[in-house]
């Protein structure tokens, strides 16, 4: 029987589902017996030649079997009606927890491995618990119920098969320990398998390039076998369990007649021991039949743990709910280390982006610019600092408050494989069809989806890929309007840009306070002031002007970037 703690657990959640396939399960059991049991009496009346009550019982066994067609028909009902709802809720509860974890905690997993987990993890869920678990309730009520009204009928036999089922239900539970050690393994080998594939078919363009598509698909092919050989591994146990299970089946069949044999009674608790005697092992074999779905829920249970039992990076523990208009940013002090990092990506950083106006923070690479991105949108928190928006710790502000105060655009856009319009929409859902042109001229990007074949419900593919990155972006920025937010970060937005994106981003910046991050110096212009990172500090800060008669660190960056160009 593979019951797991966090499966009860997430059962507590799926509770009315999982309750009403037991409770269906059980009517089914019951009509098997009840027919069984009128089979048996009928039986015994025939023997005693009183046919017209044997006649009268035959046909009360033959409604039961009518009624128990219908009840399997339900339970199939009710599995499928109980499947859908659970994967729902489960898909639900999943994607709402990766959420609050963020991009934190998928820069730590493999993405293959939570896709698993939500694909995978989630459909052998369903099959657990509408099929196995409710299958599991029929097993421990229905043997131990008939076995108690059989001592009543005959106590030798009844005591065999109270000890078979005893055999039946305990002796497999000692391959239990070893059965989720197996399960463990098999999992993370099917997990990893799944996240090799998905980046190797994200990564293909790259792998053909180093002539690398061979050793990649032989590292498959080696993980494959591992999946395979955890497999069979776990498939050895569950014989050795449905041996183990046929045997009690089997000797206390034989048994109870052997009791009946010792000490005969009358025709009718002879037929009833018969019937007993099958009836009781019927939910057994019934848990057999259901392996499958226990087996593919219990493998599964690890990665639902690993994603449910991980803690988010910053804790949702402000109030505040409205964003302050037009506010001023301010960083003091932030010093910030990535979990596992030997040293902070960001040292004592102090800084001001005044009300309205735009600042740019420049540096070379790995000098901190996108962890300050990161912590301005509470990716993280910092280890020391504040970073304020008009005067309000980010941490009084309630998570969805904060990243609806910060409107993001990066030099590599996402977009999600849905419309045009459902892009643009994912910044504000209730916008007209009207606003979402008025955003995109704005952006200088209704001239080319115009020119789409389909407008606006144009389907863009997965990924943004059937547009320039130029177009993307130019999406992004109309997506950016249409969200009208306070904050503007621009995270190398600036960056490879054309004189109309240019100009576009220009006017998203207007009346914003915007945070510019950027690499080049060349494409930072327009800004009140200049912040100069390096190593995760701030070496250097003012405007152009200042900087470049300075000479310092901004300057040699500068002469840098203008010699390799
Ligand atoms: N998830 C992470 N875990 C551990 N260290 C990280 C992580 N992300 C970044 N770092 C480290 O933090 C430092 C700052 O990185 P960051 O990405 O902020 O630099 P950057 O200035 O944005 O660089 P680039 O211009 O190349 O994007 C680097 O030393 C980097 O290796």
């Amino acid at each position: 029987m593979m019951v797991h703690r966090r499966l009860l657990q997430l059962a507590g959640d799926v509770r009315t589902p999982v309750a009403a396939c037991a409770g269906v399960g059980l009517a089914v059991s019951a009509a098997y017996v009840s027919q069984a049991l009128l089979l048996a009496a009928a039986l015994s009346e025939l023997v005693a030649g009183r046919y017209d009550a044997a006649v009268v019982l035959l046909a009360w066994a033959f409604a039961v079997i009518a009624a128990r067609g219908l009840l399997l028909w339900a339970r199939e009902s009710v599995a499928a009606w109980a499947g859908a709802l659970i994967r729902a809720r489960l898909r639900d509860r999943l994607v709402a927890r990766l959420g609050a974890l963020g991009p934190a905690h998928l820069t730590g997993a493999r993405t293959g491995r939570v896709q698993t987990t939500l694909v995978d993890g989630v459909e052998g869920l369903d099959a657990y618990f509408s099929r196995y678990l409710p299958q599991v309730v029929v097993t421990c009520c229905v043997p131990l119920a008939l076995v108690g009204w059989l001592f009543t009928v005959h106590a030798p036999a009844a005591a065999v098969l109270a000890a078979a089922v005893g055999g039946v239900l305990v002796v497999p539970r000692f391959w239990d320990a070893t059965l989720l050690r197996r399960g463990r393994a098999r999992w993370a080998a099917f997990a990893e398998l799944a996240a090799d594939y998905l980046e190797a078919l994200q990564g293909m363009a790259t792998l053909r390039a180093f002539g690398a598509v061979g050793r990649v698909g032989a590292k498959l092919a080696t993980r494959a076998r591992e999946l395979y050989l955890t497999t069979m591994g776990q498939l050895r146990i569950s014989l050795v369990e449905s041996g183990v299970s046929a045997f009690f089946v089997q000797a206390g069949t034989a048994g109870a007649v052997l009791a009946v044999a010792a000490a005969p009674g009358d025709a009718w608790s002879a037929f009833a021991v018969l019937v007993v005697a099958v009836e009781c092992f019927r939910p057994v074999r019934g848990l057999s039949d259901s392996w499958h779905a226990g087996y593919l829920g219990l493998t599964a249970a690890d990665g639902l743990e690993e994603l449910l039992s991980a803690r988010p990076a910053v804790r949702d523990g402000g109030t505040g709910t409205a964003f302050p208009a037009r506010p001023e940013i301010r960083f003091d002090g932030v010093t910030f280390t990535y979990p596992g990092a030997g040293r902070p990506a960001v040292r004592d950083v102090s800084f001001t982006v005044p009300a309205g106006e735009t600042v740019a923070v420049v540096g070379p690479s790995g000098a901190g610019k996108s962890t300050l991105a990161a912590l301005l949108q509470r990716h993280h928190d910092p280890d020391a600092g504040v970073i304020s928006v008009g005067g309000r710790p980010l941490g009084e502000l309630t998570l969805a408050t904060l990243r609806a105060g910060i409107a993001v655009v990066a030099q590599d856009t996402y977009l999600f494989h849905g419309t045009v319009a459902d892009n643009l929409r994912l910044a504000r859902p209730d916008a007209s069809d009207a606003d979402l042109e008025r955003a995109a001229r704005l952006a200088h990007a209704h001239d080319f989806v115009a020119a789409l074949p389909q407008g606006y419900a144009t389907p863009l593919g997965e990924r943004g890929a059937t547009l320039s990155g130029g177009q993307r972006q130019r999406l992004a920025i109309a997506r950016a309007l249409l969200a009208d937010a306070p904050v503007l970060l621009l995270d190398e937005a600036t960056s490879h840009v054309d004189p109309r994106t240019e100009e576009a981003l220009a006017r998203l910046r207007r009346g914003r306070t915007c945070l510019l991050v950027a690499h080049r110096l060349a494409v930072v212009r327009d800004v009140s002031r200049i912040v100069v990172l390096d190593g995760g500090a701030v070496i250097e800060s003012g405007d152009h002007a200042t900087l470049t008669a300075a000479a310092g660190a901004y300057h040699r960056l500068l002469s840098a970037q203008e010699v390799r160009t």
